[in-house]
């Protein structure tokens, strides 16, 4: 058997809007987030740490900002690529674990919800995908409440 880690990061700032996309599930909120997709952090970062696992570059490169096709896309498609890539070589995802940082909103009560979608778009049981929430105690660009941070690890491995 063989394995693969891979760290994705993300993070967007607060604009207008009435509320957030986190782990592919909307959470209301006072503010939204600026970006040309739907701005899904979580799931930006569970990209980039299964692109990472794999060596092939980052969102940016297989999603172009330039390109208007991604405008207010549903991150959750983008997961499914990164799947779809992960499949054709080989790999399978072996489980997830995300951090959202920030002030607000509170992650505890979507968790779940996040969890399922993202499980659901990896082919994988729940039990394999963790997120969860931190603060940074009012420190920093999170702290100010501009934007939200995540991070992202993953863990993929195949038969040879
Ligand atoms: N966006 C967030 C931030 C925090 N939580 C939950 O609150 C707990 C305490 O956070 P600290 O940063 O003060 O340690 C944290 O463990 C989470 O359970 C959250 O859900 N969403
Ligand atoms: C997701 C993409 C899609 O155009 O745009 P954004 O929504 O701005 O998100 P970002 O995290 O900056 O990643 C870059 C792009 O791939």
């Amino acid at each position: 058997m063989s394995f693969r880690i891979g760290q994705g990061f993300d993070v967007h700032a607060f604009g207008d809007g009435d509320h957030v996309m986190l782990g592919g599930v909307r959470v209301p909120h006072s503010q939204g987030l600026v970006a040309h997709s739907d701005g899904d952090v979580v799931l930006h970062a569970v990209c980039d740490a299964i692109l990472g696992a794999l060596a092939l570059g980052d969102i940016g490169r297989h999603f172009p900002p330039t390109d208007t096709r991604w405008r207010d896309a549903d991150s959750r498609m983008f997961v499914r690529h990164c799947r779809a890539l992960a499949d054709d070589a080989g790999w399978h995802v072996v489980n997830v674990d995300a951090t959202v940082i920030a002030e607000r909103p509170k992650v505890a009560p979507h968790a779940q919800a996040m969890r399922e979608a993202i499980a659901a778009d990896l082919g994988i049981d729940v039990s394999a995908v963790s997120v969860k929430g931190t603060t940074t105690e009012t420190l920093g660009f999170t702290g100010r409440g501009q934007g939200i941070a995540a991070m992202a690890v993953c863990l993929l491995a195949r038969s040879a």
